[in-house]
């Protein structure tokens, strides 16, 4: 098991990385980076517009180099973007430098959380379901090849799902010495 002290979120658009990273940073001390929003920070417009403007090679080129950057860092809660694992460097960076857990999503949980979104922009044209479906095949591998732990969230609310969660990193997370303690998830109902 990886000993790290940063925790690392992978999988699908819509698993909760975000959102449940949120809750975990806070749990267990850690400072809160979301892989998205620091690209559109350093590049002051959004990932939609980054697809526009640049392509997807140039959206996966920044998310590199901003995945290189912080994880030189310590004591972080990274959420990363969905498709973070799919350079072969991302992952052995994200494996080496982080105790990485995979959220588990099914493709009808996505439909369902993702219905009303417009910033995700593999999600903008065609089959939202046919898409969704050859992102989860072409990528499942990817995560599981770097994921120390996975997490099913199934039916579980995001507050529920990250107690649930914290509750499991306490089993398998072994942090090294001098790490700050963990405290309860706020606004958890579990
Ligand atoms: N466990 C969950 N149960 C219900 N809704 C969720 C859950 N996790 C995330 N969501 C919702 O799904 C959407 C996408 O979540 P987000 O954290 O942005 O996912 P990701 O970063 O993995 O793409 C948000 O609207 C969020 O509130
Ligand atoms: O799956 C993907 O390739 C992507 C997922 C998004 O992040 P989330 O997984 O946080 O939605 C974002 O990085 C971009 O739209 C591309
Ligand atoms: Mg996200």
């Amino acid at each position: 098991m990886n000993p790290a002290s940063n925790l690392i979120l992978v999988g699908p658009m819509g698993a909760g990385k975000t959102c449940i990273g949120r809750r975990l940073a806070e749990r267990f001390g850690l400072r809160l980076v979301d892989a998205d929003r620091e690209i559109e920070l350093r590049a002051g417009t959004s990932v939609a517009t980054l697809f526009e403007l640049e392509g997807e090679a140039g959206f996966r080129a920044r998310e590199s180099a901003v995945l290189a950057e912080l994880l030189r860092d310590d004591g972080l809660l990274l959420a990363t973007g969905g498709g973070a694992v799919l350079a072969e460097d991302n992952r052995r960076l994200l494996r080496e430098r982080g105790f990485v857990v995979q959220l588990l999503v099914t493709v009808e949980q996505q439909l369902e959380r993702l219905a009303q979104d417009r910033s995700r922009p593999l999600l903008a044209r065609g089959d939202r379901e046919q898409v969704l479906r050859e992102l989860a095949q072409r990528r499942a591998p990817l995560y599981a090849e770097v994921a120390d732990l996975r997490y099913d969230t199934g039916s579980l609310g995001s507050a529920e799902a990250a107690a649930g969660l914290a509750a499991a990193l306490d089993r398998h997370w072994r942090r090294p010495a001098g790490a700050p303690s963990s405290s309860p998830v706020s606004g958890a109902d579990a």
